[in-house]
């Protein structure tokens, strides 16, 4: 079993908020993407996964093991980067460093010192005069600095513009490729996944709507365009969201294979974005 992450019937319930039966596995080498409206629950998750919050059921096993007995062991060997800076503000790069590093038992100077020359950060400047991209460079150097399998991060790339997007997406792509680290981290920003993730769960309303690999998702899923003739009771139950004008109809399909047998030729079939796919099942909700 190479999973590194095991997330099976995991709940959470807060007062006006449910995250129900949450089940997700990714095996080491991979990027998971998390994606879902803005409520949705990944955050909750994610402090789930963390054992920042107390689950109310369900079991969270990262590298097969259980935070109960083990969570000293866990912490150690994730990367964990979050969108607000954690850093002491006031205090330079060095600084921040000299005092998070005893915390690691791998701690890895010589990696931290490449990494900080790779992402062009000066360790003589105050976290306060770093940019939001170079912060968050700051805090990737940190999570892969101490030997981490796997790095969790919520929302790395938001606020941040498309060069330094795309810097911190080949940063994760490059992180992977010697297939010993895996990553997992929720963005709003589709489009950052259609580059690097291998796979992709998609949680809306504390339910997931799958979580399956990129190329099942766009092999399967069609935003399908047809008459509004063709359309009854029986054949809208293809569709997980619809939208209908003056000239047609346009819906997104979970299995366009069988669409395409049900409508003959009929119909046109694209294939979607993320984010179509997630607009449309949120709107189709
Ligand atoms: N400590 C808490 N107490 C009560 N409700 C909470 C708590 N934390 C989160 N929630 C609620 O849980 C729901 C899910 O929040 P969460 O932050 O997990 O969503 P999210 O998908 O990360 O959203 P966003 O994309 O906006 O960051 C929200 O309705 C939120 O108000």
């Amino acid at each position: 079993m190479n999973n590194i992450l095991e997330v099976s019937n995991l709940s959470k319930e807060y007062k006006d908020f449910k995250l129900k039966n949450i089940n997700f596995s990714l095996e080491k080498g991979y990027i998971m993407g998390f994606i879902g409206p803005n409520g949705a629950g990944k955050s909750t998750t994610i402090k789930l996964m963390m054992n920042l919050v107390n689950k109310d059921a369900g079991e969270i096993k990262v590298f097969g093991l259980d935070y109960l007995q083990d969570e000293k062991k866990i912490k150690s060997r994730i990367g964990f980067v979050y969108d607000e800076s954690h850093y002491y503000e006031e205090l330079t790069v060095e600084k921040n460093k000299k005092i998070i590093a005893p915390f690691y038992r791998h701690w890895d100077e010589n990696t931290f010192q490449e990494y900080l020359n790779r992402f062009d950060i000066d360790p003589k400047k105050k976290v306060k005069q770093l940019s939001k991209g170079t912060k968050m460079k700051f805090s990737l150097a940190v999570a892969l600095s101490h030997k981490a399998d796997l790095i969790i991060m919520d929302e790395p790339t938001s606020g941040l513009d498309p060069i330094f997007r795309r810097e911190i997406l080949d940063i994760l792509y490059s992180i992977i490729q010697d297939e010993t680290k895996s990553i997992f981290f929720s963005t709003h920003i589709t489009t950052d996944l259609d580059k690097v993730a291998d796979y992709i769960t998609f949680i809306d309303n504390g339910s997931i709507v799958f979580s399956k690999s990129k190329d099942e998702i766009l092999d399967n899923y069609g935003l399908v365009k047809g008459g509004l003739d063709l359309l009854n009771d029986k054949t809208k139950d293809f569709f997980l969201g619809l939208r209908k004008n003056a000239f047609g109809f346009e819906g997104l399909a979970g299995n366009i294979h069988e669409v395409r047998k049900a409508f003959n030729n009929n119909i046109i079939i694209e294939k979607p974005t993320l984010e179509d796919i997630m607009v449309y099942t949120v709107r189709g909700r």
